[in-house]
């Protein structure tokens, strides 16, 4: 099946701005891999469509995104130190060692997140639950007597907000942010799927008590852990098992033990009951509503330069069904299309020196029209009768 050139183009806008985020996080490994899959994205939509105007500006950006994976690697590239009286088989292993450790760090971002609640649009049930769930009992755990949970699954659609609402949670409390990816961890290049599990809730806990702070560990793509997907054959029962334990120790550590784990899927169904029981809040993360739209709007459209006539409460009207990540897509898709006819204009020429640079026109309700019509909302009706369908039986809030 061949992607419309449009998807393509989303693909790779994801991936780089996914990219950019760990990149700003220090999370170095993601941010490669993730350069490297938009990177893929824009060589390929090159290939199926030469003729595209706009492959001037595919090619720039996977030079650019090329350039940072080499920067990444060299400032990366410094050897690990070795015992010099150590044996060579020793000197290997312990370089061995090290190199998985630092795949393993790679994974994880420790970080105060700058994320706060008002920048998460919309959602509020949500908020709320992790505002009582976590924030309260961390300030006042006195008024805890029977304890709270520590264990909540944010489900839903993808780019609705779930990393975000996690970081927000983890930046109220002044807390420790520990992002980390199970589809990664669980993949074939770190492999140790299970011990990987350990050493990640080992490591949490270590910061919660060395700092007495509270650490929130932040799974995405939970269902990984249980999935197909994983190429260690009968690893993954393993690991799931190791996981459930490690739940159940932080389920069961005192109150003193200011951990949390915050897990995340778009695919909640393939939880099983084992799994689930141990996530005590089950938030349904959704799709904007109407209200939420219109702010996403308000706030993705701010920059840019538009006609007095765009209006938020129109477009967050012609975008039903768009996710929060969609409507940022959008909306940054509308500003390309305007530099688009920069490039393209028939007097183009490199600006000159003293010469004002040529500015963007102003954006139209109609640009971001055209774009709707070659885009279509990331998540179908059908996907999210099937999140209504299982909020009905799992939801717990
Ligand atoms: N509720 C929201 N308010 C404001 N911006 C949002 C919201 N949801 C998503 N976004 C934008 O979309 C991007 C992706 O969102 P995020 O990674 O939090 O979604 P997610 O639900 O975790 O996605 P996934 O399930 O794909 O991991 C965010 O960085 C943000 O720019």
């Amino acid at each position: 099946m061949s992607m419309a050139p449009q998807e393509l183009e989303n693909t790779a806008s994801k991936y780089a701005s996914e990219a950019i985020k760990f990149d700003s996080q220090g999370a170095r490994g993601m941010a490669i891999t993730h350069y490297q899959q938009a990177i893929d994205a824009l060589v390929k939509l090159l290939q199926l469509y030469p003729n595209s105007k706009l492959n001037p500006i595919y090619k720039d950006r996977c030079n650019s995104y090329h350039n940072r994976i080499n920067a990444l690697q060299q400032a990366h590239g410094v050897e690990p130190a070795v015992d010099p009286k150590a044996s060579d088989e020793e000197q290997k292993k312990s370089v061995q060692r090290q190199e998985n450790e630092n795949d393993f760090e790679e994974l994880i971002m420790k970080e105060k997140p700058d994320v706060t609640w008002d920048q998460v649009i919309g959602l509020d049930d949500a908020k709320s639950a992790l505002r009582e769930s976590i924030v309260y009992p961390t300030k006042r755990p006195d008024l805890f007597p029977l304890g709270w949970p520590k264990g909540m699954l944010l489900y839903g659609p993808p780019g609705t907000g779930k990393t975000m609402l996690a970081a927000a949670t983890a930046n109220e409390m002044d807390g420790y942010f520990i992002n980390v990816d199970a589809s990664s961890m669980m993949s074939k290049w770190l492999g140790e799927a299970e011990k990987n599990v350990s050493k990640l809730f080992s490591m949490a806990r270590q910061y919660a008590e060395k700092e007495g702070k509270p650490v929130i560990l932040f799974v995405d793509e939970v269902d990984s852990l249980l999935g197909s997907r994983n190429s260690e054959v009968g690893g993954e029962v393993r690991t799931k098992n190791q996981f459930l334990t490690e739940m159940d120790g932080v389920n069961g550590k005192g109150k003193d033990l200011m951990m949390y784990v915050i897990g995340a899927t778009n695919k909640p169904w393939s939880l099983d009951w084992p799994f689930l029981r141990r996530f005590q809040k089950r938030i349904y993360v959704s799709l904007p509503t109407l209200a939420a739209r219109e702010n996403l709007f308000e706030q993705y459209t701010a920059k840019l330069n538009k006609d007095y006539k765009v209006n938020p409460t129109e477009l967050a009207k012609l975008f039903d069904g768009y996710s929060a990540s969609d409507i940022k897509d959008i909306c940054q898709a509308a500003q390309i299309k305007t530099v688009h006819e920069i490039f393209n204009a028939p007097d183009y020429h490199e600006p000159v020196e003293g010469e004002e640079p040529v500015q963007p026109r102003e954006l139209t309700t109609a640009d971001f029209k055209d774009i709707m019509a070659r885009r279509k909302p990331s998540v179908s009706t059908e996907m999210i009768r099937a999140y209504h369908k299982w909020s009905e039986e799992f939801q717990a809030l």
